[in-house]
């Protein structure tokens, strides 16, 4: 029988010529990606075993994002730990504070990670890197200290569920709301340990940036990972981060590969969407209620690229964020930052009224720069708006696009980003 591209990966770090789903298999990590939340208590299980080693420094990539710069004494010796442990161990691959941003967004640019490759972390968010047709996938804390200390991890093999997008989107609807409306369909646990591999027309044309978003929100509709085959702008997108075809494997699934099940998606009749308090699966048409808010967030792993930060400054280009309503931006990494006010956003941003914070998971996960209050009600385009989330948990967290979050933000309630002209794809100028 046939294998699928995430099948083949499994097989080829295994020692397997093929794998079937429900089969449990020992793979090796071509890379190990470590943030300063998880990765402490992972060497410390090391260190107390007397296993305080890194089976190769080269093959680590460590990037503190949650709680940096340090909000408080804990915070500062969590990233104290992940720094010291990288000076010790000679770890190559380090994005310090202020020379990175977001884990997951900083290594997607390296060039590091490649198609054909395995990427484990402990964050449940490593699945983002599945659009470069890698197998990424988050781990829990024991599993990262193998990692760490072997390279390898266990796997059960995957089933596979097929979503095929076709048609075009509309203008002001963006890769955000099609995740959003599979996740609708399917539920949050729609796809519990599944791969989820996108394919389509509607995906063919998508950016990476776009296919970054639906890999990242595999694990919102319990994803053991997202998936797409790698193609021309894979090829182009890490052609510019300098990394030649020689340097990675192009898997792709046979004809008669086997998958689980499939959804079929019409791009042209996605709405843009949004996901109601308390799950991310509660998604509605944008503006089908009138839904004041009193935050609106734009950021993280989900949607801190520089496009969205593009989409959002073409709707609050020579427009007020609306009394009342907090608006804070945050650029995903560094390069991102530096790109942004290279091509004007920032200045649009800080017209508007909004504020801008440096890269970090803070407000995303309710850590610091955003805390939610009681009963605030905050339009966000993060990935997660589980009670508590953002702070405190009778605050109400409502899931969209950047678009939808910027035109909602203008307009002081949830709103649909096409009465704001949302759509283009050129640059806010
Ligand atoms: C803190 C970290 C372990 C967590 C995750 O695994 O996803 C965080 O990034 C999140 O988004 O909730
Ligand atoms: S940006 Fe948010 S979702 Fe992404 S890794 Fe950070 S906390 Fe998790």
């Amino acid at each position: 029988m046939g294998m699928t591209i995430a099948e083949k990966i499994l097989a080829a770090h295994s020692g397997h010529e093929s794998v079937v789903p429900g089969q449990l298999i020992e793979c090796t990590t071509d890379w190990v990606l470590c943030h300063e939340i998880t990765t402490p208590a992972a060497l410390r299980m090391l260190e107390e075993r007397g296993m305080d080693r890194v089976f190769n420094p080269d093959q680590i990539v460590a990037v503190p994002d949650h709680s940096v710069p340090a909000m408080n004494i804990k915070a500062a010796k969590m990233y104290q730990k992940l720094k010291s442990w990288v000076h010790e161990k000679g770890i190559k691959h380090f994005y310090d504070v202020g020379r990175g941003g977001i884990a997951h967004v900083v290594l997607e640019n390296t060039g590091l990670v490649r198609p054909g490759q395995t990427l484990v972390s402990g964050d449940s968010h490593t699945c983002n890197a599945g659009a470069l047709g890698m197998f990424a996938t988050g781990v829990g804390s024991t599993d990262l200290a193998g990692a760490i200390y072997a390279g390898r991890v266990w796997f059960k093999v995957p089933e596979t569920m097929l979503i095929r997008v076709t048609g075009d989107m509309q203008p002001g609807v963006t890769p955000k709301d099609i995740v959003l409306e599979v996740i609708r369909r399917i539920g949050a646990d729609g796809a519990n340990y599944l791969v989820m591999e996108w394919v389509g027309d509607t995906i063919d044309r998508l950016d990476m940036e776009g296919r970054f978003t639906l890999t990242n929100m595999a694990i919102e509709a319990g994803g053991k990972t997202g998936i797409i085959k790698v193609d021309d702008t894979t090829r182009a997108y890490l052609a510019e981060r300098g990394v030649t075809p020689d340097q990675y494997i192009e898997y792709t699934s046979d004809p008669d590969a086997n998958y689980k099940v499939v959804i079929d998606v019409d791009a042209s009749q996605v709405e843009p969407t949004v996901a109601y308090p308390h799950i991310p699966s509660n998604g509605r048409v944008a503006g089908s209620d009138r839904i004041a808010v009193t935050h609106a967030y734009v950021g993280s792993c989900t949607n801190g690229r520089i496009g969205d930060l593009r989409d959002v400054a073409r709707i609050l280009k020579g427009r007020r964020v609306a009394d009342g309503v907090q608006m804070i931006v945050v650029p995903a990494t560094q390069a991102i930052w530096k790109q942004a006010a290279q091509e004007g956003l920032m200045e649009i941003f800080v017209d508007a009224g909004a504020s801008v914070s440096y890269p970090s998971c803070g407000a995303c996960l309710g850590m610091h720069s955003g805390v939610l209050g009681p009963d605030d009600v905050c339009i966000s385009s993060t990935n997660r708006n589980f009670v508590g989330r953002m702070g405190d948990p009778s605050a109400q967290i409502y899931l969209a696009s950047p678009a939808t979050v910027a035109a909602s933000a203008v307009a002081g309630f949830i709103t649909d980003p096409r009465e704001y002209n949302a759509g283009g794809t050129e640059a806010a100028d």
